[in-house]
């Protein structure tokens, strides 16, 4: 999919490096309604840029996260999903996960902890949510219980892409989440990544302070 996406700049993955771009995922099985989710929450702002070659859809979205500006890209799949397995630059710098179930389904609330085993494969530490989808369609089924990762602590969110219900709430706390994550990751790589970022922003800084050293070097030179 998008391994050998250098050239197109929408995918060019090195733009999630900076402060202010975040990267969040959707997954779950086909029909679920990830795209109808996002494209409710985004609405009017609504401009879904669709990579087909890739069969990737990039929704774009701003937000304002306590005093931040932040450019916030959902990826969603058009079909890879069937083969239950995603392409690993999917997960590449990541910064939050929405897993999404039919309530009408069964199958594809099994089917999440395919996903999530997949999800930790390549992101052991990000956010992560449960959504079960269309409740519109039954409402009765907010009364039952579904445990899947009660255990991992990963919050659960009764959703209507058709009715809104809870959409925007949901959204709202995972991006939260993500760019918390983002400044402060716990996961080993990209702690690695946050430091080689602080680095080099010490070594542009560098100069100056060299020129600092220099001048007051330079009366011993004299
Ligand atoms: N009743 C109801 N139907 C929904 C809801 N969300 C999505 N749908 C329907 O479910 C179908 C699939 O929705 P999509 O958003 O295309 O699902 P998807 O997960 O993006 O599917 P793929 O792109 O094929 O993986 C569509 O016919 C939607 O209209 C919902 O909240 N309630
Ligand atoms: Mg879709």
């Amino acid at each position: 999919m998008a391994g050998d996406a250098g050239s197109i700049p929408e995918l060019d993955q090195k733009k999630y490096d900076a402060g202010e771009q975040v990267k969040i995922i959707c997954l779950g099985d086909s029909a679920v309604g990830k795209s109808k989710l996002m494209e409710r929450f985004l609405m009017d702002e609504y401009r879904p840029q669709q990579l087909s070659t890739y069969a990737l859809t990039l929704y774009k979205h701003t937000a304002t996260v306590g005093n931040k500006t932040v450019a916030i890209d959902f990826w969603d799949t058009a079909g890879q999903e069937r083969f239950q397995s995603m392409h690993p630059s999917y997960y590449h710098k990541a910064h939050a996960c929405i897993m999404v179930f039919d309530v009408q389904r069964k199958i594809t609330y099994k089917n999440l902890a395919n996903w999530y085993t997949e999800l930790r494969e390549f992101r052991p530490e990000i956010p992560c949510c449960v959504v079960a989808n269309k409740i519109d369609a039954d409402l009765k089924v907010t009364q039952r219980s579904f445990n899947f990762g009660k255990k991992q602590g990963i919050p659960f969110y009764f959703v209507s892409a058709a009715d809104g219900t809870n959409v925007v709430k949901m959204f709202r706390e995972m991006i939260t989440r993500a760019v918390e994550y983002k400044q402060n990751p716990s996961d080993f790589m990209d702690e690695v990544l946050q430091e080689l970022e602080n680095f080099d922003l010490e070594e542009k800084e560098g100069p100056e302070a060299d020129e600092v050293g220099l001048k007051t070097e330079s009366p011993e030179l004299e």
